[in-house]
């Protein structure tokens, strides 16, 4: 193929005190890879690239297509940037031919002007990232980005995570803010939220913060050159890319904040953060476990390489990969020393098994700059169809004065507009109620509408922020939404110090949910560490919304486990008595509990709420629902 994965190792030679990237990648000439290793050949290649039944394989085809060839890679390139999120890397000069690598001058730009003429077909610009020489001659790397609208930008984000004093906040101040640290903390101060985190120097809440990057990868975050702080909205205005980083807890005392952090706010990568000095200690093999179990592909960066001993960076580095080679984490650990580093790994990180490994320091600024041209590559791992009905999940709540209440959360899919009428809920009683969209904002940014994979808040209409809760959802009618007290779900226990048996109570995280919920049934007698079963949960306090196949984190203290809700095993109850129903059954429930619904509206009724608060359903002041829509379902009558 014409445009390859650039999978070939960089022959750069790092100094004697730091571990090559070779050793890292036992794909490319390891001695002790785990027998029977995938390396990143058996990746599907960047941004997942579909093999055309047209030969484009040849080196040269860029250099002087015909029209069949060219349609053909203009619909390889759509592809490819459809799977990529916006964007795709596109190596000009590396055939798949079994020829010399490497183009002359004259093919290069020949080649090069055929990948710009694409490019302006699909509307998207075109950056160089790399070129190297091998023996036939010059290749080059590029990476190709759509072009996004004035107010419109990709979004990726980053779960930051890591042990108590890893340099977490502090990263992000440098990133965000642009100027260096003093190794006392200055450069974290810009990110404190709470007055006790500015005393103690501890995170304790989930903290976002945002990267900017435009259309030619360069940061665009301006901090104010008075009070330093950061206007969101300009910063996404001149982005193409913005990164937004989940800055999580390192304190054993607010895990329960980072796996809410790392569930709810749907992170698409994890940055895992190792003090150089203090090594894997404390949390990091906690953190990096919630990523495995979620499934979330983590990079390394570790830190205060400043300050750290070469033997002691050198005994980290090693513990560290004998760590991520672990049965229990099977990643290929690679460390990032240039520009080629940089995108060998940003190109096959998408696999999940690569774990990219950067050494920087925050004082001095050593390789920060491979650390962010890294971050301008990396794209969303999820592609979203709009026209799936919207559904968004609320894991924060506001009262903001002039405004009302408002709810910060994550677009799972589908598209909300202004105006729009979801139903919110699950109430304490299981109860789904009409609510209409009043304002929307994108990053701080007034949009009039948002998609499948966008953080947003909303300003809601006549509704106290009292009855809205972490783990609600916004629906679209058309799923016809059904609250959930007990499911069935398969759990491998990641660490329990002795065993669980029914009746065990811990803590749920599904998404942005978090609720204790018992194990009522099970498959087994009882459950240690290692052991898979099938489980019967039950929520304990409320009903919530669930989806089949969904996957959570059961938890208490530091005992985990990963657990995947079943298909067809979310059992609905009606006035705490369990109904148990089929596929088909659950269906025609459905449809009742709708029926129900639509006649309490009628008459201006809706679920008595804990506390005897009542919420207004369809009376003279509710939002329109158009007719013949169910307009909500409700766990009780
Ligand atoms: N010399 C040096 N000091 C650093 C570096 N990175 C961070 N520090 C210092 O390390 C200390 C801890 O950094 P933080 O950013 O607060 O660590 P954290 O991981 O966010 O800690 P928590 O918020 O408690 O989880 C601060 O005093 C920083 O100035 C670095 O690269 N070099």
């Amino acid at each position: 193929m014409a445009a390859t994965e650039p999978a070939t190792c960089p022959g750069s030679t790092p100094p004697e005190s730091v571990v090559p990237a070779c050793m890292f990648a036992p794909d490319r000439g390891c001695s002790d890879d785990p027998p029977g290793e995938e390396g990143f050949e058996d990746c599907e290649g960047e941004n997942g690239v579909s093999v055309d039944s047209l030969d484009l394989s040849n080196k040269l085809v860029l250099v002087s297509p015909t029209g069949e060839q060219y349609d053909s890679l203009l619909r390889q390139l759509r592809e490819r940037i459809e799977e990529g999120c916006g964007e795709t890397i596109y190596v000009v000069g590396l055939g798949s031919d079994g020829g010399d690598y490497g183009l002359d001058e004259k093919d290069m730009d020949a080649s090069v002007a055929t990948v710009q003429s694409l490019c302006e077909q699909v509307e998207a610009d075109l950056i160089l990232l790399r070129e190297r020489t091998e023996s036939g001659g010059k290749i080059r790397d590029y990476l190709i980005r759509r072009h996004v609208g004035e107010q419109d930008f990709l979004e990726v984000r980053v779960a930051v995570v890591g042990n108590v004093d890893a340099g977490k906040s502090t990263l992000l101040g440098v990133l965000t803010h642009g100027e260096l640290d003093n190794g006392r903390g200055f450069a974290r101060q810009k990110l404190f939220r709470h007055k006790h985190e500015m005393e103690s120097g501890r995170t304790s809440s989930v903290g976002n913060d945002i990267l900017g990057f435009d259309q030619e990868g360069q940061v665009v975050n301006k901090p104010d050159s008075h009070g330093g702080g950061l206007d969101w909205i300009k910063i996404c205005e001149k982005s193409s890319k913005v990164i937004t980083f989940i800055d999580l807890a390192g304190h054993e005392k607010y895990l329960k904040t980072t796996v809410f952090g790392m569930t709810g706010h749907l992170p698409d990568f994890c940055m895992l953060m190792i003090g150089s000095n203090a090594g894997i200690v404390g949390m990091t093999k906690e953190h990096l476990g919630l990523a495995l179990a979620l499934n979330v592909p983590v990079f390394v960066v570790v830190t205060k390489i400043d300050m750290c001993p070469a033997n002691i960076l050198q005994e980290t580095l090693k513990l560290l990969q004998r760590l991520l080679k672990s049965p229990g984490c099977r990643k290929i650990p690679v460390l990032v020393q240039n520009k080629d580093d940089v995108v060998v790994t940003a190109s096959n990180f998408s696999s999940a098994r690569m774990c990219p490994i950067f050494q920087i320091s925050n004082v001095t600024g050593e390789n920060m700059d491979l650390l962010k041209m890294f971050l301008n590559l990396l794209s969303p791992r999820t592609t979203y169809n709009n026209d799936e009905p919207a559904e968004f999940q609320i894991d924060d709540t506001y009262s903001v004065p002039g405004v009302g209440t408002v709810v910060s959360g994550t677009t799972l899919r589908g598209v909300i507009r202004l105006n729009d009428t979801l139903l919110l809920g699950p109430d304490p009683l299981g109860t789904f109620i009409p609510i209409a969209v009043k304002s929307i904002h994108r990053k701080r940014m007034p949009v009039k509408e948002v998609h499948g994979g966008q953080t947003a808040s909303f300003a809601l209409k006549k509704i106290k922020r009292s009855s809205i809760r972490k783990g609600m959802v916004m629906v679209s009618p058309k799923l016809m939404p059904q609250a959930t007290w007990e499911f069935e779900a398969e759990i491998l226990v990641l660490h329990h110090p002795t065993t669980i048996s029914p009746r065990y109570q811990a803590m749920v995280h599904c998404g942005s949910i978090r609720q204790t919920a018992t194990i009522l049934t099970m498959n087994k007698d009882c459950l240690r560490t290692g052991d898979k079963a099938s489980v019967h949960f039950r929520f304990i306090k409320t009903p919530e919304y669930l989806h089949c196949d969904q996957k959570l984190v059961f938890r208490e203290g530091r005992t985990k486990a990963v657990v995947l809700i079943l298909p067809l095993s979310v059992f609905l109850s009606k006035n705490n008595y369990q109904v148990t129903v089929s596929h088909k059954a659950l269906i025609s429930l459905n449809m009742k509990l709708c029926v129900n619904v639509c006649l309490q509206l009628k008459s201006g009724g809706g679920g008595r709420r804990r506390g005897g608060q009542r919420h207004r359903g369809k009376g003279p002041n509710a939002p329109n629902m158009s007719s013949g829509m169910p307009t909500g379902a409700a766990g009780s009558s």
